[in-house]
Formats: C-alpha cells, structure tokens, sequence
C-alpha cells in the first residue's frame, strides 16, 4: 500500500506517457485494419429492418454483397423495403433477399422467425443476427401510464432482442450443425450477434423512463453473453452492441409526440442524424471490431464514460478516455441538472402539472383535455392547471390517432394500466380465455377516440375536474376507471351494463362473447399491420367502436355493425366530416350533395394527419364523403393496400365514382383504382369489393367465412354459384384465393398462442356446423338451403353452429 502510494504519481505520469505514444499510434492506424464482419455472400437477418435505421442498413449490406432477411411487422412496408434492398444489391444475380413479418414484442416470435430464415437460407441460420426492431415512449416517471408503457418498451426493445438472440444462438451452438459446418471454411469465421441500444443506455437524461432500462437493459445482457460465448470455443461469435443518439427516422416523429419539452430541450446537445448515416458509421464500427459501437463523438466519449466490466475497442484509447470523461461530466451533469431545476422553476412543479408533458396515455385514458390543448400548442406547456382551449378537436385526433388508432400497437402499452384497475372487464375477458391486454389495447383506443368525440362534441376543452375523485390537476395517479371501464366494457359487452358478470351468463352468450373476443383478437393483431390488407376492413369496424358510449347498441348491434341503437343519434355524413376536422366544406356536386345527407359510417381517419387536404376541389370533397359513408371493401384495391391515398381504409360507394374507391377518386378520378369499371367490365349485381353486410370482426373475414355468396365464386359470375371444384378452374389458380391463404397465413404466423387457440375453435365450429348443415339437408330434404355453405346471413359462430 506504502510502495503504491508512493509510486502512485510517478506510474500514473509512466503510464499516461507511454497510453499517449500508444493512442498516437492506434489512431494512425498501425494496428489491424482487417474487416472483422465482412458481409459478401454471408446471410444477414436484421429485425426492425422496413423503416429507419434497420431498412438503411440493410440496403447498405445489400451493397456490400450479402443476402438478407428483413423482419418486422407490417407487410406493405417490408415489401416496399425489400424493393429497396433488392435495388441496392452489389450482385443482383446471386444474392438473394426476402422478409418475414413477425412481431418482436410476442413471445417466442424468434424461434418461428430463425425456422423460417433457416429454411429460406437452404438449411443455414443467417451468420448475422441485427436487432434493430424497437420503439420509445418517453414521458415523465410520474405520468400517467408510464408504467405501463415502459413494461412495453421493454418486451419491443429487450425481450424483442432477447429472444432473437437466444434463438439464433441455440441455432448456431447446435452441436448438430456444427457437426455438419465443421468441414466449411466459413465455420472458423466468427458469426455476429449485434444489439441495438441507444446513447441513453450510456448517459440518461430525463423523460425516457420508460425506454432507457430497456436499452441498459440490452448492455447487461451483451456483456453477459460476450463471456458465455468463451465456453463455445469452436463456434466464435462476436456480440456487439450500437449506440445511435438521436435518429431522423419515422420512429423518432412517433417518439416525439409524446416527449416531453425539457427532454426535447435536454437532447439537442447532440444532434440529429439520418438512418442512412447513422447505419454506416455503425456498419464501419462493426468491421472495425467493436464489442460497443458509438455512431457520434460524444457518443464515444459516454461508452468510454461508462465502459466498467465491458470488453473495449481499443484498451489504450478507451481508457485514457476513459479518464477524461469524469472530468468532462463534472460540469455536464451539474449544467443538465441545473437546466432541469431551471425548467421546473420557471413551469411549476412538474407533478402538479402533468400538462407539461402532454403525453398520450391522458389523451387515451380520455381524462385530460388538458394534455391534449397543450399538445395542441407545442412548447408552450401552460403554468396553470387549467389551459387554454385547443384550436380544434384535430391536434387531440393527431396524436390519439397516431398512437392509438393509426398505430394502436402503442395503445397495448395502455393494457398494463387497465389490467391493474381493479374490477375492470378483464375478468369478462379471462373467463372466455383471452388475454386482458388485448382487450385493453382495444379499449384504449376507443377511450382515445371517446376522448375525441366528446372533445369535438363540446367544441372545446373542458378541463374535467374532480373526475373520479381525481384531483382537479390531474396530479393523481391512476387511470380514471369509469372511462376504460365504458371502453372496455362495450368491447366485452357491446355496452351492457354490468361488467364481470360473464360467469353468470348463459352458454350462448358466452359463445357470442367469444365471438366477438375473436374478432377482437384479431382487431388486435390488425392494429400491429395498419398497412396491411386485411385491416383495412377491420378499421371499419373500430370506427363503430369508437362511438361514445352513448351510440354503442347491446351486442347484436354491435355486430352488424352499421347501425347505431339510437337513431336519432346518428350521424350523417357531412357531421361526420366536420367531426374528423374538415370544416367549411363546399359541397357543390350531386353526388357530395346526396352523400352529405346519408346517414355517416365512419370518422375519415388520415394516414398522415399533418397533412393537408386540398377541399376546394369537388371530386376531393365527393371522395372524403364516399369514405365517410362508403362501405369498406372485401379486399383493399391496390393502391390502398399499398399505402396510398389519404384515408387509412379502403371505402368503396355502391354505383359511384366508376367503381373506384374514395382514396383513388382523391386528386385523380379514380382511373387507377383497381376497382374502376374500366378494369371489372363485367357488370356485377353489387360491387365486387363490398363487404357483405354484417362485419363484426371475424364473422366478416371471408377466409374464415365461407357462405354462399363468398367472395371466391364471385369471379365465376352468379351462375356458377356453387360449383367450386367442379367449374373446371383451379381454386389455387383463383387471384382470390391466393389473397386469402396469404392473408391467413400472415394472420396466423402474426397470432400468439392464446389467439391462434381461439382460430382453431372457430375453424372447429365452423366444420361443426357445416357438417351439421349437410347432415340436415341430407335428413330433412334440402329445399330451403342455399347451394352451398352454411346458413347464410350468420351472425357469428354461436348462430353458426346452432342447428
Ligand atoms: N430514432 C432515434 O432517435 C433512436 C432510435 N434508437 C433505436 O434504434 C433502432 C432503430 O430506430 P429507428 O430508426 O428510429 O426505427 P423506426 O422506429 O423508424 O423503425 C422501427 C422499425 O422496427 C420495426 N418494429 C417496431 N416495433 C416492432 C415490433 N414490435 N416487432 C417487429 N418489428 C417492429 C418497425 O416496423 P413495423 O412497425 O412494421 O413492425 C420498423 O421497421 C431502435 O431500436 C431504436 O430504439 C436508438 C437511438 C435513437
Ligand atoms: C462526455 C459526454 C457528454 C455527454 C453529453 C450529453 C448529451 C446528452 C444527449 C442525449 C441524447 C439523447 C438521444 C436520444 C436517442 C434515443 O434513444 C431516443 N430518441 C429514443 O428513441
């Protein structure tokens, strides 16, 4: 201790001296400079690959010459990603790509992904396994469902990348493949596992709370495995961990819908970069070998900052680094810290003010107006509890229907909360074996657009006070029970009265519960894939159940679902249109004339709600009121199932607009919509891509619901009607059934395990019943039965399989 202390200045001078000549030396480049990840001809899957930095990367690898498999959720953009791919690739000839869609967030998602990958990649798991895939919520600890969202954030952003590791690891640890890869060069090339965390998991600063564990949370387990990985000497695998700050990406506009003022304040001192920047600063640190891979300057400096027990890029550099940090964050953290005291000064104490942070969870819970009307003025959080009115119902609808409707997968992050309240329908939901969370995911985003009905309705923000014993500030925690309640209740219920009482009722209610728990399964399922197809019909059906409490019918209302119970309380379509922000319409067409009149189907929800739609044109004002009171199609026309046009449906009106849909008829006369006449010349008695009339969740998915006029007889015309098999044309040549088998399979590659349990009840009882049917006509002479199917006009599957 004595000889340390003594000789303490003097080494500490030594090794700074020689640490110095060493860094010199490193930083020209005198060591190593041999690629440590090359990608050409190997297979990379990354997840989060269609959008943001996972889709730039994996365009950038493309050029390097490797083969990849994208996974994320939605269809439609992971197509439109791997167009981009396939543009990128270095030799087009050889390389191959594809995607999987799969939702990160469930569990045991990887082992199907890595099957998949596997079988694609001719019997070898890809050698490198990306994580990308992740999400954030920031808002403030003490906010409403901060809790709930952070749970979230941890199953995208770590159970998401834990999973896919574990996965691809038991695949390459496999003794039997190893076994058989032995003799391969390949093999003795180390495969790579790679994390993607964030500069918060190496400095964090407030207001993402509910993110930032998640991201530390991957470095805890990338140090664990980067030892582990010693005990397999013959399979090397290199575990990496990149560090982006701030990325210009469509995730960080969602993000900044919710982020707090002082986080957005707090975070500008480092700045923002593209996907594509940020992907190839990563992709350089990978090839250079880095166990931590930081995309910025300061970004190097924090890993340095905190590199404790991890592996370093360089030891010599790191560490003297390393030593200067803790002189840099001397004053860092006093300035952060002084600018958050600042900011509380200067605004109030935060907690009794939760305007400050506007975040989303009030919108959804529909308890602050509050939130919302400062939301609605950005940056200009009010010192009082009370603020002023919003603009208009719009900026509340934006960020409720980004974060609830238009990409409900973030309302899941509401289900937690829900499922906490005491007494709430979950127990409903149990009893017919289905997750609460799905439910309350579906109940949030009703609440939202409660939120945002009764918002519009009142014209202005009233700050609700005293709600539920709330405090008036809205400082108490807790979601208010009677909205999620209502929610959820009607989702459950279709509005009855008495939650919780499922046990008590009769089995056929139970069945038509369970009915509906599957359409809402499957609702739950479709709000992951917004873009995909088949949601585009399901939207229609949220709409409805976006209706205040007051417009919700028992449950055979809800199940046809057009009609409203009370008339009088419906809408027409011109009310509908000013309810979903467009005002001052000029209604001069015969056609916009005649809809304005006709009873509202739906809320005009935009896939953009920033954007701005030109209203002065005529047919633009025919086509918004088509799509408020059109019926949805069977199938989306092409455009809209690829994401174009403004409204996120499919809305076709019966003999109108040529056919088109209203999202074509928008901006152009709807000439290439796939609807359009000129397209079907064939004259059909309806249009061939309405929905059947009763659309309640599964009841109307044609490929669960093969009635008599499904919809793959229809391209034989009427009178073929039945005669599937026998007409002479091959069903698996038939366009539609195709559709329908990708579409199934999409759907239940995407369900978990309870959800895919309830699919098979349905196919049960439909055989059920369709065995029944013939057995009946067989018996009982068949006059009264339609040529084919089972007894048409079903309502669901209890009046299905009932005799
Ligand atoms: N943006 C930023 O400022 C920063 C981001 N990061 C992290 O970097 C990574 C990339 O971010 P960014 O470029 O913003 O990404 P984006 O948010 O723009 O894109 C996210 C990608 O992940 C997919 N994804 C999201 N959730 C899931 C899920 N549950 N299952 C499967 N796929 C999912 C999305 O596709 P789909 O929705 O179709 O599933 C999309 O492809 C993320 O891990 C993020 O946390 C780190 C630091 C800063
Ligand atoms: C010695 C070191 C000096 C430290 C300076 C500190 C600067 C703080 C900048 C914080 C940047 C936060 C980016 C958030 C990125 C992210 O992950 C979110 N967008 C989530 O998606």
């Amino acid at each position: 201790m004595d000889i340390l202390q003594r000789l303490g200045i003097p080494l500490a001078i030594a090794a700074a001296a020689l640490s110095t000549i060493l860094a010199v030396i490193a930083t020209m480049g005198w060591f190593s400079r041999k690629n440590h990840m090359p990608v050409e001809g190997r297979t990379v899957l990354i997840t989060g690959a269609s959008e943001g930095m996972g889709r730039s990367a994996a365009i950038q690898l493309a050029a390097k010459g490797a083969n990849l498999i994208l996974v994320s959720r939605n269809v439609g953009r992971l197509e439109e990603a791997l167009a981009s791919v396939k543009a990128a690739a270095k030799s087009p000839s050889t390389q191959r790509f594809t995607y999987i869609s799969a939702d990160v967030a469930e569990p045991d998602y990887a082992g199907r992904v890595i099957a998949e990958a596997v079988a694609w990649n001719g019997g070898q798991p890809p050698d490198i396994v990306w994580c990308v895939a992740g999400m954030s919520t920031p808002m403030l600890w003490a906010d409403e469902g901060s809790m709930a969202a952070a749970r979230r954030n941890m199953d995208v952003n770590y159970f998401g990348s834990a999973e896919m590791s574990r996965a691809i690891l038991r695949e390459w640890l496999n003794p039997e493949n190893n076994n058989s890869n032995n003799t391969t060069k390949k093999n003795a090339e180390p495969k790579h596992i790679i994390f993607t965390a964030s500069v918060l998991a190496l400095f964090a600063i407030v207001g993402y709370g509910p993110y930032t564990p998640s991201k530390w949370a991957l470095r805890g387990l990338a140090d664990t495995l980067a030892m582990e990985l010693n005990l397999y000497p013959d399979t090397p695998v290199k575990v990496h961990v990149v560090y982006p700050a701030t990325i210009t990406s469509p995730g960080l506009e969602r993000e900044n819908q919710t982020k707090p003022e002082i986080t957005l304040q707090l975070e500008k001192d480092e700045p923002p970069e593209t996907p594509d920047t940020v992907a190839r600063r990563a992709i350089e640190g990978l090839e250079r070998g880095e166990h931590f891979v930081t995309v910025s300057f300061l970004g190097n400096l924090m890993r340095c900052g905190v590199l404790g027990g991890s592996l370093r890029n360089n030891w010599v550099l790191d560490t003297l680094l390393g030593w200067i940090v803790p002189i840099i964050y001397f004053f860092v953290i006093r300035i952060m810290n002084a600018q958050v005291l600042g900011w509380a000064r200067k605004h109030g104490h935060l907690a009794k003010n939760q305007s400050n942070t506007g975040h989303f969870i009030f919108l959804l819970a529909g308890s602050s107006m509050k939130s919302s009307a400062v939301r609605s003025q950005r940056g200009r959080p009010s010192k009082v509890t009370k603020p002023a009115a919003p603009t208009r119902g719009r900026p509340a609808r934006q960020a409720a229907a980004q974060l609830a409707a238009h990409d409900a997968h973030e309302a899941h992050a509401l289900a937690e909360g829900l499922k906490n309240e005491p007494a709430t329908a979950a127990s409903v939901f149990d009893d017919v074996g289905m997750g609460a969370e799905e439910y309350a995911a579906a109940a949030a985003a009703a609440a939202a657009m409660d939120t945002d009905l009764t918002e519009d309705a009142h014209g202005e923000a009233e700050p609700e006070t005293g709600m539920d014993g709330q405090d008036p500030t809205g400082a108490t925690s807790g979601l208010p029970p009677h909205v999620d309640l209502t929610a959820a209740n009607i989702l459950a219920n279709g509005g009855a009265s008495n939650p919780g009482n499922a046990l008590s009722q009769p089995v056929p209610d139970q069945l038509q519960d369970m009915q509906q728990s599957l359409a809402h399964a499957h609702q739950h399922q479709h709000q992951h894939q917004h873009q995909q197809q088949h949601q585009h019909q399901h939207h229609h059906q949220h709409q409805h159940q976006h209706q205040p409490p007051a417009q919700m019918g028992p449950p055979q209302q809800l199940q046809q679902g057009h009609q409203p119970i009370d008339s009088s309380m419906m809408k027409t379509t011109e009310e509908l249109a000013i309810e979903s922000g467009y005002g001052e319409l000029n209604i001069e067409s015969a056609l916009a004339k005649r809809l304005a009149r006709e009873p509202g189907q739906r809320l005009a929800q935009q896939r953009r709600p920033e954007q701005v739609l030109n209203l002065a044109r005529r047919s633009n004002v025919e086509a918004l009121f088509a799509h408020i009171a059109g019926e949805p199609a069977r199938v989306p026309c092409k455009n809209c199932h690829k994401g174009h046009g403004p409204w996120t449906s499919c809305i076709v009106v019966d003999g109108q607009m040529c056919g088109s849909c209203a999202n074509c008829w928008f901006n152009a006369s709807g000439a290439r919509c796939s609807f359009h006449e000129t397209r079907n010349p064939q004259a059909v008695p309806q249009h061939p891509s309405i929905m059947p009339a009763s659309t309640a969740g599964l009841a109307a998915d044609p490929s669960y619901r093969f009635q008599a006029a499904h919809p793959l007889l229809q391209p034989h015309g009427a009178a073929a009607m039945g005669t599937v098999g026998h007409g002479g044309t091959m069903l698996t040549n038939n366009p539609l059934f195709q559709q329908m088998l990708t579409r199934a399979m999409g759907e239940v590659r995407a369900a978990d395990k309870v959800t895919r349990q309830l699919i098979m009840i349905d196919i049960t009882a439909k055989q059920l019943a369709l065995q029944i049917a013939e057995y009946e006509e067989m018996v009982g002479g068949n006059q009264e039965q339609p040529p084919s199917g089972p007894v048409p006009g079903q309502q669901g599957m209890g009046d299905e399989a009932g005799p």
